[in-house]
């Protein structure tokens, strides 16, 4: 070990990398001393280590200035860069990026700038794209050059989450095409689509369910007497979540693995639920280094403090129990014949069917063929369905969770609203009061477009935030400007909700913009009242492009018929405080930064419309 005696400094870690440096450099021998006869180092074997380092230096130097001149003259040659914040040299605007709520920063550059937007980070390039104009010129017309996913080593490496078997981050590939089609298949794309039958059943029962649960802890309807079976019930204007998580839970894991969720405390939710939340932590760009600088990946997993990979350990073992154990018991049940219809039994069956009639042809022909199945190689294989079933739960839980939590809000904050939703409904449903009300069914939804209103209404609040990225395949020009290949691409949602241009009063929750009303004028022909809002960025909401959200029509008819029985059967009525006073609880419109904005937890409760509704909740039991 050679120790240089160097004159005592503050010990800051430049100093120490000063002190070290021409250790490190291979400088060491030249400067090996007998330390009972140290000196000062002399002026001229300082000079001399001086000149040694900047020879050393000059060749990698020298490269990066030919090669940023190079870079000047090539980018010289070719169209613009977008407009952007000006950058730093080396970080690039990194400085610039927020931490959180990325979204209204983008946003409001896009008053400056425009809505296409060209940031860099470390090297980098980065393109948001602030109206849905260009992010449908881009990511749905030039879609083969834009769907495939960017490259986070927290995600991608196999050596830390190893995540990319889940169709969200796999890149656009064979496998990926094969998946789509898998998906497609089994869950309908339309949400009247016969197929779609099963899971309606199961929606419909989930919904019942949220219903007789918060009915056991809702309030009583106003014209109660004590003596009312509701009335029994304490209210905690908190529960309502937890009853609509279990229900979502309920529906996700029923539509794909037909496995009905245990009330409390079911393994298999907090399983899943400790998936996703792992994974959330794994892909927050400040969580760890490795995301940013990708060469960290090499570090080895025994290093002290390298919490990447341990992260990546725990994520990889939860996922594989989390991917094993639903599918075992499914097995389980389609050997004994008593699995429930869901996307694995489904695609399980088909995948058994065909096997069985390649075999009974091999048998004819002598030989087995896989090639109908494949694309480019790529034959559907159980292992697909594991991961696609796998998937649902941390695509739709919190997509679906938060536009109900949205929705429940704004018409606890709007009762004009309720009282149009709850008008509305009576007419296709009967009064509340009368003997004649019943529940809603799927075969009610046309005649109530109101509530699709809210729905949609909804959905606009609790957009995605925009971390979805796919970078260029090629290099391309848009608008004259030049798009870097391998450019992360950000549609920024909440750019596109607020434009002023489509979306009038962005900021109010009115359900009526998605409503074209018409009226009969005096001699009996229909006139239109009002159109609806012209809204494509409602299409948005699901993403664009080839990588467009698969699950659409499956949310969406989660969500309202959650939405159109709570409706039914409750008013939405603010908790009181100690005084006796209403809760306001308008704060709770600005939404928490996540990846799927949501409403902070605000206390709501829930009013039975009549005796004779909590009657008929309570009659779905049956
Ligand atoms: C309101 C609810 C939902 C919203 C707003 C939503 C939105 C999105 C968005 C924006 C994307 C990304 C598209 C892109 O990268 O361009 C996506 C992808 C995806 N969604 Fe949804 N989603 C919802 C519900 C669901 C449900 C219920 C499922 C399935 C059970 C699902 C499954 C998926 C899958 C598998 C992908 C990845 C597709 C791919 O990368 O090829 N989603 N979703």
């Amino acid at each position: 070990m050679i120790e240089l005696d160097l004159p005592p400094s503050p010990s800051s870690p430049v100093n120490s990398w000063f002190r070290n440096a021409p250790l490190a450099a291979g400088f060491g021998q030249s400067l090996q001393t007998d330390s009972s006869q140290q000196q000062p180092p002399s002026l001229s074997s300082t000079f001399s280590i001086i000149m040694r380092i900047l020879a050393l230096a000059i060749v990698p130097v020298g490269w990066w200035i030919l090669h940023l001149i190079r870079l000047r003259r090539k980018n010289a040659q070719m169209p613009p860069l977008p407009p952007g914040p000006k950058p730093l040299p080396v970080l690039g605007n990194l400085l610039d990026l927020p931490v959180e709520r990325d979204y209204e920063t983008y946003t409001r550059w896009k008053d400056v700038y425009g809505d296409v937007i060209y940031l860099s980070a470390l090297g980098n390039d980065i393109v948001v794209l602030n109206s849905v104009q260009a992010a449908s010129d881009l990511l749905d017309k030039r879609s083969l050059w834009y769907s495939d996913r960017p490259y986070i080593p927290m995600i991608h490496e196999d050596s830390l989450m190893g995540f990319n078997w889940t169709l969200i981050f796999m890149n656009y590939s064979p496998a990926w095409r094969q998946q789509r089609r898998l998906f497609a298949k089994h869950i309908p794309n339309s949400a009247y689509a016969s197929s779609g039958y099963t899971f309606r059943v199961r929606q419909i029962s989930s919904a019942h369910n949220l219903l007789r649960q918060l009915l056991r802890t809702s309030t009583p309807p106003a014209s109660d007497d004590s003596k009312s079976s509701t009335s029994l019930s304490t209210s905690d204007p908190y529960s309502y979540r937890s009853h609509m998580r279990f229900v979502f839970g309920n529906v996700l894991l029923g539509v794909a693995y037909g496995y009905d969720v245990q009330p409390e405390d079911d393994p298999h939710i907090d399983l899943f639920e400790r998936g996703v939340q792992l994974v959330n932590v794994g892909i927050n760009p400040g969580t760890f280094l490795v995301n940013v600088f990708p060469i960290l990946k090499h570090i080895p997993a025994w290093m002290p403090f390298n919490y990447a990979k341990a992260h990546g350990k725990l994520v990889r073992q939860t996922h594989r129990e989390l991917k094993e154990r639903p599918m075992e018991i499914l097995r389980a049940k389609l050997a004994s014949g008593t699995a429930a219809p869901s996307f694995a039994t489904n695609a399980l069956m088909d995948i058994y069917t065909e096997r069985a009639e390649a075999l009974a042809k091999s048998k004819v022909a002598g030989q087995i063929s896989e090639k109908s199945n494949s694309d480019n190689g790529h034959v559907i294989s159980e292992t697909d369905v594991k991961h696609i079933a796998a998937s649902m739960y941390g695509a739709g839980f919190d997509t679906t969770f938060a536009p109900l939590l949205f929705a429940t809000l704004h018409l606890l904050l709007n009762p004009s609203i309720q009282q149009r939703a709850h008008a509305e409904l009576d007419t296709v449903l009967g009064s509340p009061n009368s003997n004649t009300f019943r529940l809603p069914t799927w075969e009610d939804r046309p005649h109530l477009p109101y509530i699709d209103a809210i729905l949609k209404e909804s959905l606009s609040a609790s957009n995605t935030s925009p971390s979805e990225a796919t970078p260029t395949k090629e290099y391309d020009t848009y608008r004259n400007f030049r798009i870097p290949r391998g450019s992360m691409i950000i549609p920024n949602l909440w750019a596109m909700l607020r434009d002023p241009e489509v979306y009038h009063d962005p900021e109010a929750f009115k359900p009526e913009r998605f409503l074209r009303e018409e009226y009969t004028d005096e001699a009996g022909n229909v006139r239109v009242l009002r159109e609806a809002e012209p809204h494509p960025s409602v299409n948005g909401l699901f993403g664009f492009g080839r990588r467009a959200c698969p699950g659409q029509y499956l949310a969406d008819s989660i969500i309202w018929v959650e939405l159109v029985n709570l409706l039914a059967c409750f008013k939405f009525v603010p908790a009181l405080d100690g005084n006796g006073k209403p809760i306001d609880v308008s704060w709770a419109k600005t939404p928490l930064p996540a990846f799927v904005l949501h409403p902070p937890a605000f206390p709501c409760l829930f009013e039975p419309r009549s005796d004779i509704v909590a009657q008929r909740i309570m009659e779905t039991e049956a």
